[in-house]
Order: C-alpha cells, then structure tokens, then sequence
C-alpha cells in the first residue's frame, strides 16, 4: 500500500475508533479546546472547535496531506507549473494578485502583462466613474450591464453586492441567463443614452453571452442607431480575436490569460465591473486582501494555516466522515451572492469522479455547497440542520463590526443569531431536557410525553466559524482567497484536478443539437422517449 492509501486507511479506523466523539464531552474535558482548535491571522480567525477532530485527527489529516504531496502542488501552482494536466494549462489567478516577486511562466515573467492590463482598467474605470468617458450624445454613464455567466458573472456579481458600502460609481446590473426575461427585464429599467455594456466571457463563445449581447446591442443600434454602439461597449476576455470580430474596439478590450480559471477570474479584468463601481483603489486592497491570503497560505505552518485546516476539516467531514453536503451561511446580507459564488467555485472545481491520472477515485469527492445568509436561512431551512436525519456541518461567515453604527441593536442581534445556531447544534436537547422544560410551562405529564420527542434536539452536529473585523475591499480578497485555497487543498488530497470542467460540456452539445428540434426545424424522433415526448408537449403549448 502506498502511504496515501495508509494514511486514508488509518484515518478510516480512527474515524470508527471515535464514532461515539462528543463535542459537548470535549468542551467539558479540555477549557482549551476553543484554542487549541482555532487559528488566527490579523483580524481573521477561524474556529474549528466545534468540529469532531482531535489532536491525532490532525496528525492523520497532516500526514494524509504530505503523502498526498500537498506542499510540493502548492508550490507547483504558484510557481506556474502546468498543473491543470488535462488542458495543458498553469494555474496562476495568484499572479493576478501580486505586487512583489516576478512571476515566470515558461521562462517569462507575466507581471509586466498583468500591471499592463490592471492600468488599462483604472484608466478606463476611472474616466467611466468621472463621466469623462461618456455615451455616443455625449451623456455619462449612469448604468453599467455587465453580460456574463459562470466565472464572468457570479465574482463581480457577488463582489459588487458585498461591497456595496464602497460603490460609488455607476449602478451595476448583470444580466447572465439566457432566458429572454433577464435582459428584458434589464433593459426596461435603463436609458441607452447612458448605459454601458462589458461583455465578459473568457472564450468569447458561451451561448447565453453572446446572445444577450448581440440582444443588447440590437437594443443600442435601435435605440441610438448603429453608428452609437461602439460607444456604449466594451469587452474582457482571452479571445481578442473573436471580441474584434463581434465589433468591439480595441481600445475597449481588456485581456486575460488562458491560466487564469473562469472561477477564479475576479481578479483579473473580469473584475472590470467591480472595478467601476468602487473605483481602482479599493480594488487595490481587494486585490491586497487576497495577496495577503496568499502569502498566509504559503508560508505559515500546516497547524496554523487556515486555508490547509479548512481543507482538512472539509475533506474530513467528505471523504471520511461521508456528509454529503456543506452549508455556508454568511451572517452578512451583502454576501448573499456569495454562497452562488461558491457552488462554482467549488462544486466545479472538485465535483470530479476520476483521479490526476484518469483512474475512478476511491474516496467521495466534492460536497453539495449550498446556502444562504443568516438570519433567513433559521426561518427557512435550519430546521433540517438541526433535527433532520443528515449530518450537514456548517460554515459560519461573521463580520464583528456593521458598515452601520448607527444600528449597532442590529448588527448585535446578527452577532448573537450566529453564535446561537451553532451553539445549538453541537449542545442540542435532551429528552430529559425537553419533558422538563414542558413540565415547567404547566403541561401535564402525558402531554409532556408525548410532545417532547419532537422537541429534541440531537446536537452534537458540526460546525465552523470565521470572523473578521468588517467586511472592507481587503476582508473580501481575503475571504475569497481563503476559499479558493480550500478548494485546492481539498483537490490535492482527493488527487484530482481541480482546474478543469468538462462536466459541463455535454449538456451544451446537446442543447445545440436539440435548438433545431425546438425550433421545429427537425423532428425528434431520433431522441429518447421521453425527450421527444417533452418536445411534442411544448409544441402543443406553443401551437394552442
Ligand atoms: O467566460 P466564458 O468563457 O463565457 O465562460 C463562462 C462559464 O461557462 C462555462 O461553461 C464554464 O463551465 C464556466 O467555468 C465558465 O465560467
């Protein structure tokens, strides 16, 4: 046996050596636990204590992650080793972020390129924010759409909410889908005179971008007529090509690199929007925020590392504990985009079944990501985190501090939900604990009896909280970045490559061959029962 699969076999058996590990019994034997199994770094601390994992599930999960090389891979990400092996590409959204050291790729530096590009943005960030910049009859922009999906739509997305207190340029909207109502729904709200639009796609080929933008750009030629498009466009992305052939300028196109993922293009001009709405320094400090991460994430010791220990508690509770899913339930209502942001981020990333080299993987893979932020997500669905039949361990996300002093009562209440619901979930409620205190409200004993099952709470469930001072331009870099480098983490101790997304692909060459069936163009006979069934009901429903 290899030493990964050793190391995987050991950590089953301690795994059923502690099935019977209680949070509750843990706090109560060890008043260290909270420091011993937390870790922090500026104002950024991320407690795990309430995690089922001791000092020899560390050792394990520290040794599992050196046999399965995760140093030297970190290492080989940033130093721009062609890491993503099944598109021959490296990986370096790091580089994005950088202000020191050169960055080599095959033997060149690609900071000169970045800085590059980062300047072309603020200069036209910038004179867009000024209303230098203006539309065709000379108007500034009020209005900015950014046309996107996947990668070039979920980051600035969630980023522009999240920063909302820092926005002070033009309103955003971002239209991603390709049904008809998002960008109807849009453009009824906007005057063309003084709308712009980023058309973001990386390959400058996916479906619903270009048809949103060749929607909008019918939009501006009739409006404004044609002569005025030009004007109210600009394009990001790694096909210059294709966006010259689309008939945007030049002078309006921002590039990116084949090593930056989609999932990880905020940084990158994909951030151009981002960019427009707080202006270019506090993109800086975004851009500082994730640095900073970086550099964390690198240096500091396994033990002390947070994005390592997240890895390692996730693939934990995965691979090991088999939960099949996570929740991240940001107590922050401008990250309520960011829980989206992270089912790409992670979900396409590690929703892989087969390893580096091509063979099925033995251990699950990816969790279900999901969530939304507290307090709702308590009115909506904690139920089943709390009483359902399902272990979902839960990622708390908690600013200490509002951008709104003058309702700190609210800011305070947020605070206490937060720490409450996961209190609640490692105590829980005794039977004893629920017949007692119904007995104290004056029900009598059978009532009691019969009513305190549903009233029990198993407890015991897990839990983790990150917290930081305030949600500012650097708290979000670093929060995103902290994520990402879980992610990866996670992919190298599950051995698979977390760069690339071909899970993606056959549904789109299925849609293509089934437009002209929908159109009525071809019959569907050649389709499956059941798919020809469904074409023959909708055009009925088209016909009537
Ligand atoms: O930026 P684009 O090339 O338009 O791609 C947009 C998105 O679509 C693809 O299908 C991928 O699954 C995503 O990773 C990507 O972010």
């Amino acid at each position: 046996m290899s030493a990964y699969e050793d190391t995987l076999a050991a950590l089953r058996r301690h795994r059923e050596e502690n099935r019977d590990f209680d949070l509750r019994a843990a706090f109560a034997a060890d008043p260290e636990r909270f420091s011993r199994y937390s870790v922090a770094s500026d104002d950024m601390l991320l407690d795990y204590s309430k995690c089922a994992v001791g000092d020899e599930t560390l050792r394990l999960l520290t040794d599992f992650a050196d046999a399965a090389g995760l140093a030297e891979r970190r290492e080989a990400m940033f130093s721009g080793e062609r890491i993503n092996t099944t598109e021959d590409r490296a990986v370096l959204h790091t580089a994005l972020r950088n202000s020191s050291t050169p960055v080599m790729l095959d033997g060149q530096d690609v900071m000169p390129d970045v800085e590059a590009v980062l300047s072309a943005m603020s200069a036209f960030a910038e004179a867009v924010r000024a209303g230098d910049l203006t539309g065709a009859t000379g108007k500034r922009f009020t209005d900015v759409v950014n046309i996107g999906i996947g990668g070039s739509d979920l980051g600035p997305a969630m980023a522009t909410l999240a920063l909302a207190p820092y926005h002070d340029g033009p309103r955003l909207h971002y239209v991603s889908n390709v049904d008809g109502a998002h960008i109807a729904d849009t453009l009824k709200e906007l005057d063309p005179e003084t709308t712009l639009f980023i058309v973001a796609s990386k390959t400058f080929t996916t479906v619903e971008t270009m048809t949103n933008a060749g929607t909008a750009r019918t939009w501006m030629a009739e409006k404004l007529g044609s002569g005025a498009v030009g004007a109210h466009f600009a394009a990001v992305s790694t096909a210059l090509d294709k966006v010259a052939a689309f008939g945007i300028d030049e002078t309006r196109v921002f590039g990116f690199w084949d090593w930056v993922g989609g999932r990880y293009s905020l940084w990158s001009a994909i951030g151009l929007p981002i960019m427009i709405a707080v202006g270019s320094e506090n993109f800086r400090r975004f851009l500082a925020g994730a640095e900073a991460m970086d550099r964390h994430f690198r240096e500091a010791p396994a033990r002390e590392n947070m994005p390592v220990l997240l890895g390692l508690v996730g693939f934990w509770h995965r691979a090991v504990c088999a939960y099949p899913a996570r929740a991240v339930i940001p107590y922050d209502q401008r990250l309520s985009r960011l829980p989206a942001y992270l089912q790409q981020l992670d979900m396409e990333s590690n929703g892989k079944r087969v390893t580096l080299d091509g063979d099925p993987v033995a251990i699950p893979t990816g969790p279900l990501v999901w969530g939304e932020p507290g307090t709702n997500g308590q009115h909506a669905f904690f139920q089943l985190l709390h009483q359902g039949t399902d272990v979902i361990p839960v990622e708390f996300i908690l600013a200490a501090n509002g951008h709104e002093p003058a309702l700190k009562h609210h800011h305070d209440l947020l605070v206490a939900n937060c720490l409450a619901q996961s209190e609640a979930l490692m105590k829980g409620r005794t039977l004893e604990e629920a017949t007692a205190q119904l007995r104290a409200k004056g029900m009598g004993e059978a009532e009691a009896r019969a009513l305190a099952p549903h009233r029990v709470f198993p407890g015991n469930r897990p839990s983790l909280t990150i917290v930081y001072d305030k949600l500012d331009p650097f708290a979000l870099g670093r929060l995103i970045a902290l994520y990402e480098h879980r992610v990866f983490v996670e992919a190298a101790l599950f051995r698979i490559n977390a760069f690339d997304q071909w899970g993606v692909e056959l549904g789109k060459e299925l849609a293509t061959e089934l437009l002209p069936v929908v159109e009525g163009k071809k019959d569907a006979s050649a389709r499956d029962a059941s798919t020809s069934g469904l074409v023959a009901h909708i055009r009925a429903l088209r016909q009537g």
